[in-house]
């Protein structure tokens, strides 16, 4: 009952009425390794976020939040703490534990003390999520176990637990509300999982629609992509994207407010206010629809959360693990408040202000970047070089909102596909033995199966250390969108101080490839320098 209900009892003299009773909902952690919010965090733990965000969202929703603690991964203690959880309870959510796993106890233990109704959900994030019904003492006990990754399991809270939750308490629409929404960016799906994409929706007073803004990146481990989340965008599973301006439907998960979205966490939005129906917001900058504007959580996401899928339970060495690869993203959330802004908001303006506001911070690197375009045809001026621009755009869009990283583009340059003129460039570039060799050198072209293309040959022998690695980051991602991806033969390495990353020769092959490397270079350009890195937070 609300406020209007309450009244209307009031208004014919019901000071007494039936209404349901709380629905019970113990919540559980499951892991070794993880901790209690006030524990000290050793190596290897993670800080237990899921129990406080379950209990919290439980008593949102008028449910009676019942705090099951920590469970470990033995099996006595996940099936002692889960009997006694049943019999107290009405709902019994859970969190981590449901993947493959040898340790991942949860569902054999359903399995055993019920029936499990389903074990595998074809969702993104969300997949492991578990239901299960257990008869206790006579009665049907719920049990929704959700995935571990903090993401995923208040996704699937939403979706699954609290229409069960609402249905028990006695309402009698439980699914989330939806509206249609206009994407405010594009959005590249995930060919494999339909997508539940966390967004924030707004009212545009001017196009007289819904307007979705995506919160970034959507990897599962990472929290801030719930943070000012107050829908789930359904992304259809397919390849390629979601163009800007779509009509896609959005499940509302949390009240909608009257302020528009300032441009929050992901440097992935920082222009998209130009595609679409939004356009009269900004100022036009000439973007277009490149990979670094998209939001494309799946990229990272899938491998991310699904390297520690192979891994199964064992969470020791996880968590430090992400501290690396996803750590240096919470630095882009500082981005607030640059962004979706009235009339006559000036891009530069704002790339000045956040420049300005890192200027003369000791804790902000300068990388200083050089990039050689390979191109016979550029070289000789038969067409115009973009690739080379495009690293460019790419390189400095993706680190414009963070904070701790400033790009310097220190030498740019075309040579034709000729090894001595390549080599020539990137000696020059890495050997400058001051301060002022690259810190990072990408070339663009010459990396395909025609035979000018040499670019790898000439790179190669000049690396101290090769850096595979990366090379396989980008060929995966790329692989996602096109088989033609395997066609590119770049080589990555270390020469001196200098991380040189061959790229291919499209336009959308260096932002795609790029795209999905740029994460780990100021960790990567800081550990070829000797510099130390902070450690970083794996669920920012
Ligand atoms: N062989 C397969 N492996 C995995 C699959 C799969 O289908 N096959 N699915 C992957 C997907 S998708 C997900 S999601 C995860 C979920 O696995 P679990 O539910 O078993 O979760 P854990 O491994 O226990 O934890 C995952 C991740 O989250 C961290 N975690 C766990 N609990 C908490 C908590 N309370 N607060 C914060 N963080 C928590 C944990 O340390 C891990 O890093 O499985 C994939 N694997
Ligand atoms: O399904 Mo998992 O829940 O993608 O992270």
């Amino acid at each position: 009952m609300g406020s209007g209900e309450i009244g209307i009892a009031a208004s014919v003299g019901a000071a007494n009425i039936d209404v349901f009773p709380q629905v019970r909902v113990a919540v559980l952690s499951t892991g070794d390794e993880v901790v209690s919010v006030d524990d000290e965090l050793k190596s290897g733990q993670i800080r237990d976020s899921n129990r406080p965000m379950l209990l919290s969202s439980v008593e949102e929703i008028g449910g009676l939040a019942l705090d099951f603690g920590i469970v470990s991964d033995k099996k006595n203690e996940t099936e002692t703490v889960m009997m006694k959880a049943l019999h107290e309870a009405d709902i019994v959510i859970t969190s981590g534990g449901v993947s493959m796993g040898s340790l991942d106890l949860v569902k054999p233990l359903l399995e055993r003390i019920g029936t499990v109704h389903f074990g595998r959900l074809h969702m993104k994030p969300g997949k492991p999520s578990t239901f299960a019904t257990v008869k206790v003492d006579n009665r049907t006990k719920l049990v929704f176990a959700l995935p571990g990754n903090p993401v995923s399991c208040l996704v699937t809270f939403q979706l699954l637990a609290k229409p069960a939750i609402l249905r028990l308490s006695g309402h009698q629409d439980c699914n989330p509300p939806h509206v249609l929404a206009k994407l405010s960016h594009s959005i590249i799906m995930d060919p494999e999982r339909p997508e539940y994409h966390r967004a924030t929706i707004y009212w545009d007073d001017r196009a007289e629609c819904f307007m979705a803004m995506s919160t970034g990146r959507q990897i599962s481990s990472r929290l801030l992509s719930v943070k000012s989340a107050n829908a789930l965008l359904e992304i259809p599973s397919s390849r390629g994207k979601l163009a800007a301006g779509s009509l896609v439907n959005a499940l509302i998960i949390r009240p909608l407010t009257a302020a528009r979205p300032t441009q929050s966490s992901s440097r992935h939005r920082s222009d998209h206010g130009h595609h679409g129906a939004h356009s009269h917001h900004h100022e036009h900058h000439g973007h277009h629809d490149h990979g670094p504007h998209d939001s494309h959580g799946h990229d990272h996401g899938s491998h991310g959360h699904h390297d520690h899928g192979h891994h199964g339970h064992h969470g020791h060495g996880h968590a430090q693990h992400d501290s690396h690869d996803h750590g240096s993203h919470g630095r882009h959330e500082h981005g607030h408040g640059h962004g979706v802004h009235s009339h006559g908001d000036h891009h530069s303006d704002r790339s000045k202000s956040s420049a300005d506001d890192r200027k003369g911070d000791k804790d902000v690197f300068e990388m200083r970047v050089a990039v050689l375009t390979v191109s016979d045809r550029a070289s000789k001026g038969v067409y115009i070089d973009k690739s080379g621009p495009a690293a460019i755009e790419t390189i400095e869009n993706f680190f414009k909102t963070d904070p701790k990283t400033r790009i310097k583009i220190i030498h740019t340059k075309i040579v034709p596909d000729e090894i001595e003129d390549i080599q020539k460039t990137l000696i020059e570039w890495s050997d400058h033995d001051c301060d002022g060799h690259a810190h990072l050198i990408l070339t663009s072209g010459g990396t395909g199966f025609a035979p000018r293309d040499i670019t790898p040959e000439a790179t190669k022998p000049l690396l101290d250390k090769e850096a595979p690695a990366l090379v396989t980051a980008m060929t995966l991602s790329s692989l996602k969108i096109t088989p033609f991806a395997m066609l590119s033969r770049p080589c990555a390495g270390i020469r001196r101080q200098t991380i040189i990353i061959n790229l291919p020769g499209s336009v959308k092959a260096v932002v795609e490839n790029l795209t999905s490397i740029l994460t780990a270079l100021p960790h990567a350009v800081k550990l070829a320098q000797n510099l130390k890195d902070n450690h970083t937070n794996s669920q920012l």
